[in-house]
């Protein structure tokens, strides 16, 4: 399961996906008469337009990357099982509600489902609301199927292996930083995801301090990943930092910000730059549009002489059979991969 886009690029597809999108209220989460008066009142109507320009840079033949790729992951694992492998989106389509009714009438015999959300960290806004949004339609309909999900993968040995090779051969060049940008959140929604109530964005150096808060801690995921994965390429400190994308809107969301450090990195000395993208493993609007062209332009307007955008996993070989081995452990009875 990933995000989803929009069906076209045409500016009324645009705003329907939005209006989806951000209606729901772990996205945007204000009461719902503010949230309705935010969203399609201001954020849609002045957005629609220079989204539907974005995608329209970045929209292959066969439709949005987002869509495309995620469907060649699906055949590429699908050739590894006989049992049905689907694909769902949280926004738009493929609903849940639609890929759970084909899944159960031309599976009348399923006994289990097991739900791969494609992000390796748990926020609210993206993990959580696709998990709810496929349990309740599979609630609403009394399907008597038993539907389990896939934990978060950020630290998983095998994800960071795929993930590192990926990286790899980007290394091999000269190169003064890596930047890991990863995409933002409010900071608000940090501090609603900490079930101890004290710990995250409040105890000094949170992230790094041990809690049972980091269950559901985007930020303490996200530098886990970055720590291994420099850990695993022996990329020296020094090389590596950290940042978040994607910031809409005037609350604070987590820092650094992508956008924000670029113009300042080639006065530091650095000067060629590559940049992974670690929370998407399917290349989509955020990395091929935001990264690849808008923050490339950034970079080299302010002195940046070269910008190498690592393209994320995809359907590479290593990345789709540390998908087919996650469900394969799963079938022979492991639980480790589960979400509890
Ligand atoms: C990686 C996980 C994601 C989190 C967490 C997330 C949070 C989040 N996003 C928005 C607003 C937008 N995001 C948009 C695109 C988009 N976001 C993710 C992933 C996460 N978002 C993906 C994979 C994509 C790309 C979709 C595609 O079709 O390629 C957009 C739409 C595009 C745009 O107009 O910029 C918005 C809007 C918020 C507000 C948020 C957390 C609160
Ligand atoms: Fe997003
Ligand atoms: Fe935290």
């Amino acid at each position: 399961m990933n995000l989803g886009s929009p069906d076209s690029t045409d500016v009324k597809d645009v705003k329907r996906y939005l209006n989806e999108f951000l209606m729901d209220g772990r996205v945007i989460d204000k009461p719902f008469l503010l949230r309705t008066l935010l969203v399609r009142g201001i954020i849609v109507p002045f957005r629609a337009k220079n989204s539907a320009e974005a995608y329209s840079k970045i929209w292959m033949k066969e439709g949005s990357p987002l869509i495309v790729i995620s469907e060649q992951l699906q055949k590429a694992v699908q050739a590894n099982f006989e049992e049905p492998v689907e694909l769902v989106m949280r926004y738009q389509n493929p609903s849940a509600a639609s890929v759970l009714k084909k899944l159960h009438e031309e599976n009348p015999q399923l006994k289990e489902i097991l739900l791969l959300p494609l992000y390796p960290h748990y926020a609210m806004s993206s993990y959580e609301t696709a998990v709810e949004d496929i349990k309740h339609q599979h609630k609403k309909k009394n399907y008597a199927s038993v539907l389990k999900t896939i934990k978060p993968f950020y630290n998983n040995e095998q994800f960071i292996y795929a993930l590192s090779e990926s990286i790899k051969p980007y290394l091999q060049r000269d190169y003064d930083k890596i930047l890991f940008s990863y995409h933002g959140l409010p900071q608000r929604h940090i501090r609603k995801s900490d079930i101890t109530g004290q710990h995250c964005l409040q105890v000094n150096r949170c992230c790094h301090v041990a809690s049972p808060a980091h269950k559901f801690c985007y930020r303490h995921q996200t530098i886990v990943t970055t720590e291994l994965v420099a850990k695993a390429l022996n990329i020296p400190e020094e090389k590596i930092e950290q940042t978040y994308q994607s910031r809409l809107g005037k609350d604070p969301w987590l820092l650094p910000s992508t956008q924000e450090r670029l113009p300042d990195l080639p006065g530091e000395g650095i000067k060629r730059l590559l940049v992974v993208c670690p929370a998407f493993v399917s290349d989509c609007l955020e990395t091929l549009e935001e990264i690849a062209i808008q923050a490339r332009q950034i970079f080299l307007d302010a002195g940046g002489e070269s910008f190498e955008f690592i393209p994320c996993m995809n359907t590479q070989p290593l990345w789709v059979q540390t998908v087919t081995n996650w469900i394969k452990d799963y079938f022979n009875g492991s639980t480790e991969m589960l979400f509890e």
